[in-house]
């Protein structure tokens, strides 16, 4: 097991560079990167916009659990604070799906749930590949076709933003 895809947010303090951590800290890790989107906030919709993105990462040294600690750390590193459910955080780093592997422990749970439901992990997702498909849950591109308009409006390339940390 080696192949992630993972869902980065950020809505609080450097949001760009919250994310750029990602990049540099999973370095070679990373194999495809999406563009940074500024997405409306969902869940608790007082609090500001996020930044969102999607990248795949491969290591073959890596399996989910490994997946799931290394995205952790990288929240750690950002100074989160666990706080409210669904509110403010300076970076989150959800496991979307690893391979095939399906897991119902509350710790990790794969794929992972908020998925079909969330524009602001589809749309950039589908950005980098095109034919994804969700495990247990069909093409990524149907997925976000099955949203709500509103749900999709609400989610904005921002190409001024670039997830390179020496751009
Ligand atoms: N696929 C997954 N990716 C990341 N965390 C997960 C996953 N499945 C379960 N978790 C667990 O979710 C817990 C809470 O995560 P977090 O605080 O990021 O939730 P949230 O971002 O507020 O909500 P959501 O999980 O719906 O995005 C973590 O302790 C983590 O162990
Ligand atoms: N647009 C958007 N809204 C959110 C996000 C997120 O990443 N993007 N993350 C949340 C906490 O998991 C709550 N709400």
């Amino acid at each position: 097991m080696s192949r992630a895809v993972l869902s980065l947010g950020s809505n609080l303090g450097d949001r760009l560079g919250f994310l750029r951590s990602v990049m540099t800290g999973l370095g070679p890790a990373v194999r495809a990167v999406s563009t940074v989107y500024e997405t409306k906030p969902w869940g608790v919709e007082d609090q500001p916009d996020f930044l969102n993105a999607v990248c795949v990462v491969d290591d073959p040294a890596r399996d989910h659990w490994a997946w799931l600690r290394a995205g952790q750390a990288l929240e750690r590193a950002a100074g989160r604070v666990r706080d409210l459910r669904w509110g403010p955080r300076t970076l989150d780093v959800d496991v979307v799906t690893v391979d095939g592997v399906t897991s119902d422990d509350p710790e990790l749970l794969l794929p992972h749930p908020g998925t079909p439901g969330r524009a602001s992990v589809l749309v950039p997702w589908l950005e980098i590949e095109p034919d994804a498909v969700l495990p247990g849950h069909g093409p990524v591109r149907d997925l976000l076709a099955a949203l709500p308009e509103a749900d999709r409006a609400g989610v904005h390339p921002r190409p001024d933003l670039s997830l390179r940390p020496d751009s």
